[in-house]
């Protein structure tokens, strides 16, 4: 099958890489399902790149309905090392304004009803979580939005996003609490994302694209989803020209990355004791330590 080590996954309102060219629709199935659509592999500047509309091109799945598991599955079984995630936030501080680019390095867990693991079913394994992203892969894409110096959009970088279940956004009180603990950004997705891809030894950093102030602002309207897509349409372009040259970047100097080896000392059960249908279900990660 063909292979990319980068993939993209395009959140709400970037369901498309227009510079991706020669482009091939594989429709792959997984242990876990299938994932939010065809995953897009095509080239962008002649590297092999897989993107995925996380949300379906047509954004017919809610965050709680993501198959997370299925679409991290299928980019590691397309050979992905490295996986951006573009994402629309919302903004918990009045420095990170709608059209702002946040690349964050630490996350909160409010999600409740997500499985993110691969590990159960006879198999237990803990990887360790406490740098959620890859410090090195952030960097590169932290780097290539400042070498891009866009005038309409200020990088952030690092930063806390917060993760929720939605769909419905926060309540005041909820956006107030998330602000005294000192998070950056929120959105809904990210977090089991950024589990199942450390499980699966991937790289994984995000590009946040702010859309609004959240509910918690005096002097800005509630948030609304006019809002969040009208702001990405217009980031949309810078959002590409940094993924274009986040890939450039990758390809010249491919990082090292401690997510490569996070499963190493990561699996309690002896592995001569798992079960055979665990052990097939779940081989493409297992296969090294067997
Ligand atoms: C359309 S507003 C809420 C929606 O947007 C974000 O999605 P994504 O992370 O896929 O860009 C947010 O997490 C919500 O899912
Ligand atoms: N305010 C917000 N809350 C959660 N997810 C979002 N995505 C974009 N804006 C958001």
């Amino acid at each position: 099958m063909s292979q990319a080590a980068i993939g993209i996954i395009g959140g709400s309102g970037l369901y498309k890489m227009d510079a991706l060219k020669d482009v091939e629709e594989v429709a792959i199935d997984t242990p876990f399902g299938k994932p939010s659509d065809a995953i897009i592999l095509g080239t962008i500047d002649g590297t092999r790149v897989a993107f995925l509309a996380r949300h379906g091109r047509n954004h017919h799945l809610t965050p709680s309905e993501l198959p997370f598991r299925a679409n991290i599955y299928a980019m590691k079984s397309l050979g992905v090392q490295y996986l951006i995630s573009a994402s629309a936030v919302g903004s918990l501080k009045e420095e990170a304004k709608p059209l702002d680019m946040v690349v964050p390095d630490q996350f909160i867990d409010r999600t409740k009803n997500r499985v993110s693991t691969f590990f159960g079913d006879g198999i237990v394994a803990h990887i360790g979580f406490g740098d959620p992203v890859c410090h090195n892969l952030a960097t590169v894409l932290a780097d290539a939005v400042a070498s891009l110096n866009l005038t309409d959009s200020t990088l952030h970088r690092g930063g806390t996003y917060v993760c929720m279940e939605g769909p419905a956004f926060s309540t005041k009180a909820e956006s107030h609490l998330y602000r005294s603990w000192g998070a950056t950004i929120i959105g809904m997705t990210n977090l089991p994302e950024a589990k199942l891809a450390r499980e699966a030894e991937i790289a994984y950093a995000t590009l946040a694209l702010v859309t609004d102030y959240d509910c918690w602002h005096p002097d800005h309207d509630s948030v609304t989803v006019d809002l969040v897509i009208a702001n990405l349409q217009r980031n949309a372009v810078n959002a590409q020209k940094v993924i274009q040259e986040t890939v450039r970047r990758l390809t010249e100097h491919p990082p090292t990355s401690d997510a490569h080896s996070a499963l190493k000392y990561a699996i309690l059960t002896p592995l001569d004791k798992i079960s055979a249908t665990t052990k097939e279900k779940l081989n493409l990660l297992l296969q090294k330590y067997l």
